[in-house]
């Protein structure tokens, strides 16, 4: 079994959970309300801003000019076109493109993303990629499960960019190009490393729980 293969194993009743979530499956459906999902698109803009730093810490840390490049170019994507999706939403629901970017993070999100960043820049390679491999890998997994549940409706479901968006080839390659590379740079690793690296990618799968979760119930700073 290869390292990707046993995370993959063990992280199925966290993305099983994340799948579930009455958020997500609101998307889904195409039922979650305008107000909601205009509430995420500002969160997440600016937890892709902080997302996006780290593909910019896998170019500082790539082990090959080959990897370098990749991290490069899935940097550029996720600027221009991952958050192209939420600035088109934004602009459908009257929010400018000031507003998304001076959105002040929730402090799930602050946590989320600030766990990610003081890993990224202070641990190794294969750390930074245990860290934000379930952020691609669980959103593509999403995507998928979603088309395949509620594909055949989805002509009237205002969220249908978004399922298309995460459910695509484009997006699943950049979960299947960190897999690989994780699964290469961890090969003949001792058990202790692989420990390590599982924890990382098990507490980003929970962030992600917690995302949609504080989306769900609502959540912010104390005055
Ligand atoms: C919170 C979160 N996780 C993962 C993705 C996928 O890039 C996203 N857009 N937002």
């Amino acid at each position: 079994m290869t390292f990707s293969e046993r995370l993959f194993r063990n992280v199925q009743p966290i993305w099983n959970q994340n799948y579930h979530h009455p958020f997500v499956q609101g998307i889904g459906k195409g039922t979650l309300s305008t107000e909601f999902f205009k509430e995420y698109m500002k969160q997440d803009y600016v937890y892709l801003i902080q997302y996006a730093r780290l593909y910019a810490i896998g170019v500082q840390k790539a082990n090959s000019l080959e990897a370098m490049t990749h991290f490069s170019q899935l940097l550029h994507n996720i600027l221009h076109f991952e958050m192209n999706v939420h600035r088109e939403y934004a602009k459908r629901f009257g929010v400018t493109e000031k507003e998304l970017e001076q959105t002040k993070p929730t402090p799930n999100n602050l946590a989320y993303t600030s766990y990610m960043l003081n890993v990224a820049q202070n641990g190794t390679l294969a750390e930074l990629i245990s860290c934000l491999l379930p952020c691609a890998w669980d959103y593509w997994e999403i995507g998928k499960l979603l088309k395949k549940q509620y594909g055949h409706e989805l002509e009237s479901n205002p969220y249908k960019t978004w399922i298309e968006t995460y459910s695509s080839d484009e997006f699943g390659a950049i979960a299947q190009w960190l897999i690989k590379l994780l699964d290469e740079i961890t090969e003949g690793k001792p058990e202790e490393e692989l420990v390590n690296l599982e924890q990382h990618f098990q507490t980003t799968s929970k962030y992600e729980y917690l995302f949609w979760e504080m989306l769900y119930r609502g959540q912010d700073w104390p005055l």
